[in-house]
């Protein structure tokens, strides 16, 4: 398959529009290093504690400048091999636009953040025993503020723009994959309104059996099916790139939400093979075939892909919210290091272990297999001896105990234990961390030697569909990722030792959040105390206060 000269090579461009960063990158057909590549950071906003927003059009700025860049830089010749696109995005992360302006209604809201705790918590008090799964047999998901819909159901009752557009019926919903498609394929001139089922299975609205939204979930949330986008396969023919873009008239054929598309790249194709992939966060993905496994151990139900017409493939995955992130925080809060990429493994290095330090980075709350949203981080045995670099590879070792709690999660799920692990993301480059991870799980951990393994699945996706068939999936002839294998150098004893003491300190860091009222401005909240003289207002909240004050006085005496 490979290309005679230059003339002869078939590209493939990806947008791969992560958490962090936006990247543009091309692949030559059935290779799996990419030969171009432009990346840009994507800012994060914090309004609130626990709230995570990203500006959409920075976002769609961002596929722009990648584009033109890598263009311009491939030189006429070689641009004019690029067959068609692929897109790979952050999951979950929701956005909501008008679409005869083509403006976002309010910023996206990222995955992680953790504003619709009290929603949730609204709906576990109504369910059955407060069954955290109990619409897992709908949508494969547990009852979590990850997942889109509890994000759409915040910005319809909170955002006034929302609601304007929903009476209107010009609101549309999208996640990142279905914003940057709608706006590449003519946006307000009639843009393609599609999203893939791999990004469809997270929203928790549709049907993981049927792969189509699912009425009963929309009744059950009040959300309109006219703003959803309409569900297809991870590689078909969506649309072609519009008139205000670079690479205007291209096709865009493969779509996939960025843990699915790092799962095809690292061609865990059949069933039983896994991925674990180390970024921000971090995700194990279980190929379970065309067989849809509902976890009763707190693994998500979510599908792998769906190439064209073929059946669906589903994985079970396990998602660690914060991974690399508490790499970052040890960095920005503590001042422990300069140099993510640079200084983690030396620093952790310079100690023999953690001196029986462990970290639990429950920031937001845990995710698989806990799904506690009450839990805290915490840093617990620590000793006069303890030093930060202690700390930094204890922050190491929590990456890799909650890999070991999705293993042991997925083990007795699917009934047969996993041999080895395949892993990737931009963490892995840490040799300490998968050495440490092997030791932890005891099984030989398998890193691929190739930055892009999540932009390569889209690429793979986008050249296997009908009408492009440039890359053949399931052959032998694509070239093969090169690998570096870590094998266990621990006893099973130790290895046990340790994961009892890890248990123990996630047990500590539970329920340490207790819900609050929530302090949003909300339009209700507005207009009551709007409807106040001013006067007043402020004369009721002194009242108040005083009135809690010496309340809390007569509690402590
Ligand atoms: N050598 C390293 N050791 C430990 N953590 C690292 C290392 N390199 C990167 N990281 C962490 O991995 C994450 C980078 O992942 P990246 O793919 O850039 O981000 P994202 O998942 O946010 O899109 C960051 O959170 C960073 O702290
Ligand atoms: O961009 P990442 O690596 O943070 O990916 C985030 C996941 O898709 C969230 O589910």
């Amino acid at each position: 398959m490979s290309p005679k000269n230059d003339q002869d090579e078939r590209l493939i461009g990806v947008i791969d529009a992560g958490t962090r960063t936006v990247q543009f990158c091309v692949f030559r057909t059935s290779h799996t290093k990419e030969i171009a590549k432009h990346t840009i950071d994507i800012t994060t906003a914090v309004p609130q504690e626990g709230w995570s927003e990203q500006d959409p059009k920075e976002i769609l700025n961002a596929v722009k400048s990648c584009m033109e860049i890598v263009v311009n830089g491939l030189g006429a010749d070689l641009v004019k091999n690029i067959v068609t696109l692929g897109i790979t995005n952050q999951r979950e992360t929701t956005i909501l636009w008008d679409k005869t302006t083509g403006e976002p209604l309010h910023n996206a809201i990222v995955w992680n953040d953790i504003r619709t705790d009290s929603t949730v918590d609204k709906i576990l008090a109504k369910v059955p025993d407060q069954n955290t799964n109990y619409f897992s047999k709908h949508c494969g998901l547990p009852i979590s503020p990850y997942f889109s819909a509890f994000k759409i159901k915040w910005l319809m009752h909170y955002s006034p723009h929302v609601k304007k557009a929903l009476k209107t019926n010009t609101c549309l919903f999208g996640t990142v994959d279905t914003w940057i498609l709608w706006n590449l394929t003519g946006g307000v001139h009639n843009g393609k309104h599609y999203t893939d089922v791999t990004n469809a299975s997270r929203t928790f609205l549709m049907n993981i059996e049927l792969l189509n939204w699912d009425p009963y979930l929309l009744r059950y949330f009040n959300i309109p099916e006219s703003i959803l986008p309409e569900i297809k396969s991870s590689s078909e023919i969506y649309g072609k790139v519009g008139d205000d873009w670079p690479l205007k008239g291209v096709t865009i054929s493969g779509i996939l939400g960025n843990q699915q598309s790092s799962l095809l790249g690292q061609r865990c194709l059949k069933e039983g093979q896994a991925k674990n992939t180390y970024r921000s966060g971090c995700f194990l993905l279980y190929n379970t075939g065309n067989q849809r496994v509902l976890s009763t151990h707190g693994l998500v139900t979510t599908v792998a892909y769906k190439l064209g017409d073929e059946p669906a493939v589903y994985a079970l995955e396990g998602s660690v919210a914060v991974a690399g992130t508490a790499v970052k925080w040890l960095r920005d809060n503590m001042g422990f290091l300069k140099d993510v990429s640079k200084d983690t493994e030396s620093l952790a290095k310079e100690v023999f272990n953690t001196g029986d330090v462990y970290f639990v980075p429950a920031f937001k709350g845990l995710y698989a297999p806990y799904w506690r949203k009450d839990a805290r981080g915490i840093i617990c045995g620590l000793t006069a001896f303890s030093t930060k670099q202690h700390i930094i590879r204890a922050a190491l070792e929590a990456v890799c105990f909650q890999t070991r709690d999705i293993l042991e999660a997925m083990n007795k799920d699917c009934g047969i234990p996993l041999s080895k692990l395949r892993v990737d993301g931009k963490m892995s480059e840490n040799d300490l961390l998968m050495q440490l991870q092997a030791d932890i799980s005891g099984i030989p951990v398998i890193r691929a030697e190739s930055e892009d393994i999540t932009a390569l699945g889209a690429a793979m996706a986008a050249g296997a569909a009908k009408g492009i068939e440039i890359w053949d999936i399931r052959s032998g002839e694509a070239e093969l990722v090169p690998i570096h294998t870590f094998l266990p150098t621990s006893t099973t004893n130790e290895r046990d030792a340790r994961y009892k003491k890890w248990k123990m300190a996630v047990q500590r860091s539970l329920g340490w959040a207790v819900p609050k009222k929530s302090n949003v401005m909300t339009e209700e909240r507005y207009r009551m105390l709007s409807s106040l003289p001013g006067c007043l207002y402020l004369i009721i909240s002194f009242g108040m206060l005083a009135l809690s004050e010496f309340l809390q006085e007569l509690e402590g005496s």
